[in-house]
């Protein structure tokens, strides 16, 4: 027991960062299209695509070099990253300097998420805010519902269980803990008396999580504050909600695009969160240019300008970014391609018939966050001196045997974060993506693996470098690149 405890605590405080979502389920082969091209150059099955081509690819075009340096010193001196700056290079494109010395351990960067959502599965695992993504509740809270679920139900799909107060959407992201088979199962009263707050565990003063506070629309997404509550209508959520609120044909058509998301890939409720962010920074600037009475300002730079936040990340549409799943052979590349793009284009289609905006007809990134879940707890009660520690786990122990070996599924999720991938990959890196204990929210974290001297670029590990030459050239195939670090060209056969 003790010794798993740290390994599992460790897994799930390093994190890597982006790799295109596969998508959930790979299209079934009699609906491959024959003779289907690359996403780029078929004709496009998307109206709204065809329509506004022109402002399309001005909206997808790399933004120019000046506005980028603009934008990214914009940012780091509005959040006061004074330690670093993006420089622009031709070899990779885009990385991140530091602006100052660093020793061993130091931060770097906290990174706040541009937009971001937890998987849909990891629901089941984990309650966390659904705008800061700190979990939330009490450790009984968050025991007593995984337990609930787990006793309900484990098999993968969970849109069978749409009750207790969760977006409980299927979704490509692999869940992890709560969904596996485990015959330990504990009395619902019990786990009802947990969730309710009826039951106390010992020593879970020590581990005490923000209140829960409801969305005033639906009951779906849940915070960790107000001011959380208040930042997530304001700036994705009023358009998302699915509540008595919301006017009924708008819900309902927002249910069917949720219900696809579900059954396809839960990639597409990020991109919704990332077409409403744009949508109500455009409604924000086009009030405050009205206000100002700038009559110069068209509409769609308006919308240029709110959509400049993702443009920055911008690289390649999805479905031709997605790693080639190990299953679809070379040779059906194209036709795999095309069929995420289908796919796409319907989820897109239905979120259209929910949140349409005429003036934002035009206008759709990302990396992995993990944040730990309870685990903290059982690795307090397991450090416990022996008399204190066998009458907690008097009480402990029959939760910890029912939660089961994954006991320590961490809170995941897809998120961009708009300085974090501007970081370059090397194989012996000087910084790390990792949780410390005070990182309680979805924001990453870059803290120093060795000195670092001004002007040295930062660089992290997108993979797990301690494998060998070959094995870290296949994994990085997949971000599309050959690593021509130090280490790579020692490393490399001739
Ligand atoms: C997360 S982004 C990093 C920022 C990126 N340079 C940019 O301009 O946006 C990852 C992409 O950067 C490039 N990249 C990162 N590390 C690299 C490396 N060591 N060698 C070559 N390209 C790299 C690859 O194109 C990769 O897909």
């Amino acid at each position: 027991m003790s010794a798993l405890l740290p390994l599992a605590r460790d897994r799930a405080r390093e994190e890597n960062p982006p790799k295109a979502q596969t998508p959930r389920r790979r299209p079934a082969a009699e609906e491959t299209r024959a003779g289907g091209g690359m996403g780029g150059s078929s004709a496009s099955p998307c109206d709204l695509e065809r329509e506004f081509a022109p402002q399309i690819s001005q909206l997808l075009a790399t933004p120019p070099l000046q506005s980028a340096q603009e934008y990214y010193d914009g940012l780091i001196q509005s959040r006061k990253h004074d330690g670093i700056r993006v420089n622009f290079s031709s070899k990779h494109g885009k990385g991140v300097c530091a602006n100052k010395d660093f020793a061993e351990g130091d931060l770097i960067l906290k990174d706040q998420i541009l937009v971001g959502a937890q998987h849909s599965l990891n629901k089941i695992d984990c309650a966390v805010c659904s705008y800061c993504f700190r979990f939330i509740g009490s450790i009984e809270f968050q025991i007593g519902r995984r337990l609930y679920w787990q006793s309900i139900g484990s098999s993968n799909d969970c849109t069978n269980r749409r009750h207790c107060h969760e977006t409980d959407v299927g979704s490509s992201a692999s869940s992890s803990g709560a969904t596996k088979e485990n015959n330990n199962t504990l009395p619902e009263e019990v786990l009802g008396s947990l969730i309710t707050g009826d039951m106390s565990l010992p020593f879970t003063d020590h581990f005490s999580l923000p209140q829960v506070v409801g969305c005033h629309g639906c009951e779906e997404e849940r915070y960790c504050s107000q001011s959380c509550a208040d930042s997530d209508w304001e700036t994705y959520h009023s358009l998302l909600c699915t509540g008595s609120k919301t006017e009924p044909s708008r819900r309902s058509a927002l249910q069917k695009f949720v219900e696809h998301a579900n059954g396809s890939n839960d990639i597409f409720l990020v991109a919704a969160k990332a077409i409403t962010f744009t949508l109500l920074r455009y409604k924000k600037l086009k009030m405050q240019s009205e206000f100002q009475k700038n009559t110069d300002e068209s509409n769609f730079s308006l919308l240029m300008e709110a959509w400049k936040p993702l443009s920055m990340g911008f690289k390649k549409r999805w479905w031709d970014s997605v790693a080639l799943p190990e299953d679809v052979d070379s040779c059906d590349e194209d036709s795999f391609r095309q069929q995420i793009r289908d796919l796409a284009f319907t989820s897109l289609q239905l979120l259209k018939d929910a949140i349409f905006d005429a003036e934002c007809a035009p206008c759709i990134l990302f990396g992995v966050y993990k944040i730990s879940s309870f685990e903290d707890y059982f690795i307090h009660i397991d450090d416990l001196p022996d008399d204190e520690k066998e009458e907690a786990e008097k009480v402990t122990r029959p939760f910890l045997d029912a939660l089961g070996e994954d006991y320590a599924a961490p809170c995941e999720g897809t998120a961009f974060f708009p300085l974090q991938s501007c970081m370059n990959h090397s194989c012996c890196p000087n910084a790390k993506a990792y949780k410390r204990d005070e990182d309680t929210d979805g924001n990453a974290v870059i803290i120093a693996l060795e000195p670092i001297k001004k002007d040295d670029e930062i660089t992290i590990s997108y993979i797990d470098e301690d494998v060998p030459y070959e094995e870290r050239q296949a994994q990085l195939a997949d971000y599309g690149f050959v690593c021509m670090c130090p280490r790579c060209q020692e490393e490399k056969p001739n």
